[in-house]
């Protein structure tokens, strides 16, 4: 797989990474993902340390389907807390019988989300972390936004500070 090496992390961080990704497990288990059977779970730490979650949403259309990631930063932005985003947790898996993800490799956000994560980013005035769990296990890999997305397009290409 090609993908930016992730960062080592200690400490505080690894705590955060824990946690970001046991919130985004469980988010997941309200994925509505009947097409799929892929279920998506993503978890923001806000900066007074609350959690705001989403889940991806399909729909009988398939590729109009909305992203965990894009669900929860559209949640915080519906709360008027775009700007308080500070981390963000990430997991998903093939659903099994019960609905519950599966698999034990991390996965990381699509390309769209990557944008919309930008953004939050821009907005924050942080290079958010983000921790990509696996459904099952230990495994997490951690990025920066822009590891995740490098050179992206932004509010600066549109003049804005
Ligand atoms: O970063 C991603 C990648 C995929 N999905 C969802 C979309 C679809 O519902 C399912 C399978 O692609 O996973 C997300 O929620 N986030």
């Amino acid at each position: 797989m090609m993908e930016k090496d992730s960062m080592d992390m200690q400490g505080e961080d690894t705590v955060q990474a824990t946690q970001l990704v046991e919130a985004a497990r469980q988010a997941a288990l309200n994925a509505h993902a009947p097409y799929s059977r892929f279920a998506v779970g993503a978890a923001l730490l806000m900066r007074d340390g609350t959690i705001v979650t989403g889940a991806n949403v399909e729909n009988a259309s398939y590729g109009l389907s909305l992203c965990a990631e894009t669900v929860a930063v559209a949640t915080a932005s519906a709360a008027g807390r775009l700007r308080e985003i500070v981390a963000v947790g990430v997991i998903g898996g093939a659903m099994d019988a019960d609905g519950r993800p599966t698999g034990t490799s991390p996965v990381s956000p699509c390309g769209r989300c990557r944008q919309v994560l930008n953004e939050a980013a821009q907005m924050s005035g942080r290079d958010l972390p983000v921790h990509c769990g696996a459904a099952v296990g230990d495994a997490i890999r951690s990025y920066r936004v822009s590891d995740l997305l490098p050179d992206a397009f932004g509010p600066a290409d549109l003049g804005m500070a």
